[in-house]
């Protein structure tokens, strides 16, 4: 049951000034309007003034209103029609209307089972003008059972989206005031009293439903939240189920904010102000949905523009709920527009190309310096929120905690696309995974993988730190690999056998004890690449973990069955292998640390006047060509219009050219040029953002490294690309993205090091310092601390005698 009375409206008065001085009438959320007084436009008039009501029938006879009227009323909001005749309701059938919408009375009831299922005999329809809130609440109170002890009935809260608030108790006379009160009235079990929520903290609720379970044994309120806070818990969070997941719903609340108080120069302040820039938005957000191919890029472009369209809402003041009434009432339509496109957005057939076909041209948002706002959202990257990725990563981490490799099977089945047996690969690994494996490409892997080992051996700090701070007092540092280490190697849009010599070989030269590879198999065999189990083998990995993705990541974090636990993950990946990486390092239950976050690829190249405009571009595009989210960005140094359209056409050219172009036409879609008038100004742009590579291309550019200082690697002058220091210069790949350089360093041998610092205290020594520790330990209240020494000093005779 719904709502026990259903109330009528037969007349022009009901429906403007009864209902508005009876605004209780509204919680029953539903309504009967009497065809036969009442016009079209004033049935149509009271669905739309009144929302609430979610279950609107109007009586009928036939000849109350024209057939083209019926559908009107059907296909804009009226959920049913409620007749006595029988001959009238085939007839409309015939018309088209579905029979579920049609409500027969066999005489003294309605039996409804369209919407709700619910029989009203002729007593529950009530004349609005005959009821009061007393005679509603007796109508509910009436109708409620309880078979608790205390004849209280159970009472689930929700919010007007239907979210879950928390669950409480009524009573027959909390109800009544409930109702009087259109407010959120309960009874309080503990206190054994009428509870009015919000009584004394302010945030009181509104009543704006009511409703009836199936066997009416419980009661659904349906309120809004009112004052400062929303909370509804006692432990301040929205729900007693904690606090809500983001969503639409929480988007909409955001943007309503931003429309207040963004600042100034903020983007969605931006979008606020500049409705062309919005409505563009909204466009390429589409389009990028239309051209979506994967689960995860649909989702991303999908959410994109939900965004997008969302700040159009706001801003016009449209709510979701609004969009949702307007769903419900499409879904009721029985007449539909046919479902095509406008011509404009279907495929032309002829042979010959329209201009809106030809793909956009491949261009770099070009921004001056000095607008801070552009340069603000040229330099902000394009990645997800970290609370909504973590929303789809927790789940992926704790069922892999919870249930080992079965969960790791599971989710490489659902995200990789392969059916596995074992999830582990151990070594030493058998000859089949070395297939395919060619002289040449050993010999590329070799010659990269020595030159890193020479430069990470000489990273390597093997020495003793050894300092005498006051006469005997010595401190000391001595350093000790990390004992297991898991080294994640993306496998996702492309393989990355020279991430797997980036981790692995500086985890040898370290003298990990154990190196665990992981990385995603391969669709076509499930295996990992024969460069990946090489540079395993040679680095000494114990097991190649098969999996990618958070999985791969909880898997080493906690260890299953077949994974063992490591000590420190590291490695790059996606936003979903990063996030999981941030997830396990701060769950203490993990006790597992990580190199840094390592997302995706991004470039910063200053240039100047002379640089080559087909570098500039290759650079830019080496990295463009990782994923739809890496970054790429070109910084200008007084650069001329002809330069600029040099290297943009440079861009263009190279692209065209490259299998990867479509990842390359979404990157360069949030990719941008900035120019500047000065070198300084340059590196103070590039230092702000803090780019995971930084490429001088400009004139002696060795004497500007000392400028540098937020950069996760940097590449010096014209001929020192980006690629070498991907693959074989001897430098690491794995550097920190997001702006991160700010705070991490790329990865280096003592990344797979920690360092266990000694001291060693003479009595001489704790003479030098034990007074020093007594006074700091004294201020602290801390007399065992005090006592520690004042008890070796009062032993060593350092101390005068009575001394406290
Ligand atoms: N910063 C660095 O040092 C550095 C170095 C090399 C590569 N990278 C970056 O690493 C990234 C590699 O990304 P990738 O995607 O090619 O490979 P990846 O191995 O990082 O990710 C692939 C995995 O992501 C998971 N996944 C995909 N869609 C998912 C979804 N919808 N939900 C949950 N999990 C999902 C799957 O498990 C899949 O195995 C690129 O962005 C690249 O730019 C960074
Ligand atoms: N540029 C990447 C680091 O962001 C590393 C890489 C691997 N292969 C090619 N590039
Ligand atoms: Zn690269």
């Amino acid at each position: 049951m719904v709502f026990p009375i259903l109330p009528l409206y037969s007349s022009s008065r009901d429906v403007t000034e009864v209902i508005a001085s009876k605004p209780y009438l509204c919680l029953a959320g539903q309504a009967l309007l009497d065809g036969s007084k009442l016009t079209t436009e004033e049935i149509l008039n009271f669905q739309e003034s009144y929302p609430v009501i979610r279950f609107l029938a109007v009586r009928l006879s036939r000849g109350d209103v024209a057939d083209d009227d019926v559908i009107r009323l059907l296909n804009n909001g009226v959920s049913a029609l409620f007749l006595s005749d029988k001959e009238y309701a085939s007839s409309l059938v015939e018309l088209g209307v579905p029979e579920e919408r049609i409500v027969l009375s066999d005489g003294s009831n309605y039996d409804c089972k369209f919407h709700l299922v619910q029989k009203f005999s002729s007593e529950q329809i009530i004349g609005v003008d005959t009821i009061t809130s007393e005679s509603l609440a007796n109508a509910v109170v009436s109708s409620l059972r309880t078979d608790r002890a205390d004849k209280l009935y159970t009472t689930l809260v929700v919010d007007s989206n239907e979210r879950c608030l928390g669950l409480v108790y009524s009573s027959a006379e909390s109800i009544k005031l409930a109702i009087e009160k259109e407010a959120g009235v309960y009874y309080s079990r503990s206190r054994d009293e009428i509870w009015v929520k919000g009584a004394t903290s302010g945030n009181t609720q509104t009543l704006v439903g009511i409703q009836l379970d199936c066997d009416s044994d419980a009661l659904k309120f349906i309120v809004v939240q009112n004052g400062e806070h929303s909370d509804f818990c006692h432990l301040n969070t929205e729900s007693c189920f904690g606090e809500f997941l983001h969503g639409l719903v929480g988007l909409e609340q955001l943007l309503q904010q931003r429309l207040v108080d963004a600042p100034e120069k903020s983007y969605t302040r931006r979008l606020f102000n500049d409705p062309e820039l919005l409505t563009a938005k909204i466009k390429e957000e589409a389009e990028e949905l239309t051209e979506a191919q994967n689960k995860s890029e649909i989702s991303w472009e999908a959410a994109d523009l939900f965004y997008f369209a969302m700040v159009k809402l706001v801003s016009s003041g449209v709510s979701l709920k609004d969009v949702e009434r307007n769903l419900n009432m499409k879904h009721l339509k029985v007449t539909r527009r046919k479902g095509d496109a406008k011509p404009k957005f279907m495929k032309q057939e002829t042979a010959s190309k329209k201009p809106e076909e030809i793909p956009e041209a491949i261009r770099l948002s070009v921004v001056e310096a000095n607008d801070s706002v552009a340069v603000e959202s040229a330099l902000s990257r394009p990645i997800q929120k970290t609370s909504e990725i973590m929303h789809l990563v927790n789940p992926i981490v704790e069922r892999v905690r919870n249930e080992g490799d079965k969960a790791l099977i599971e989710f490489t089945s659902k995200f990789d696309g392969v059916d596995l047996e074992a999830p582990v690969l151990e070594a030493p690994f058998p000859p089949e995974y070395f297939e395919g494996l060619t002289e040449e490409m050993k010999e590329a892997l070799d010659l990269s993988m020595e030159n890193v080992r020479k430069f990470h051996a000489a990273q390597l700090q093997k020495e003793v730190l050894e300092v005498e701070t006051q006469p005997g007092v010595i401190c000391s540092r001595f350093p000790r690999p990390i004992e297991k280490v898991g080294l994640y190697i993306p496998g996702g849009t492309a393989v990355l056998p020279s991430t797997a010599l980036m981790l692995g070989v500086p985890a040898s030269v370290a003298e990990c004890r154990e190196i665990v590879f992981a990385s995603p198999p391969r669709k076509s065999d499930g295996k990992v690449s024969p460069e990946v189990v090489y540079v395993a083998e040679k680095v000494g990995a114990s097991k190649i973990v098969l999996a990618g993705g958070a999985q791969a990541v909880a898997a080493m974090a906690y260890g299953t069955e077949s994974v063992p636990k490591v000590d420190k993950i590291l490695g790059p990946g996606n936003q979903f292998v990063t996030a999981a990486k941030m997830y396990v390092q701060n769950d203490t239950q993990a006790l597992c640390s990580i190199d840094m976050p390592a997302g995706p690829s991004e470039v910063l190249v200053i240039a100047d006047e002379k640089a080559d405009a087909d570098f500039v571009a290759s650079d830019l595009l080496s990295q463009a060509e990782h994923g739809i989210d890496s970054q790429v960005i070109l910084v200008g140094v007084s650069l001329s219009e002809k330069k600029i359209q040099e290297i943009q056409e440079a861009v263009e050219k190279q692209a065209l050219q490259l299998p990867r172009l479509e990842i390359v036409r979404k990157c360069i879609a949030h990719s941008s040029i900035i120019l500047c008038n000065s070198y300084e100004d340059a590196f103070d742009m590039s230092n702000k953002y803090a780019p995971e590579h930084l490429i001088l291309q400009i004139e002696n550019a060795s004497d500007y490294v000392k400028l540098v200082d937020n950069a996760g690697s940097v590449f010096v002058g014209a001929f020192t690309p980006e690629s070498c220091g991907d693959y074989s210069s001897g430098t690491n790949h794995t550097l920190p993205t997001y702006g991160y350089a700010r705070q991490y360093s790329g990865v280096n041998t003592s990344t797979f090091q920690k360092f266990i610092t000694a001291q060693n205290v003479t009595p001489q020594g704790l003479e030098n310092i034990g007074r020093a520790v007594m006074s700091v330990a004294k201020v602290e209240g801390l007399d065992a601390h005090r006592n520690a020494v004042k008890i070796r000093m009062q032993k060593l005779g350092l101390l005068p005698e009575g001394f406290v």
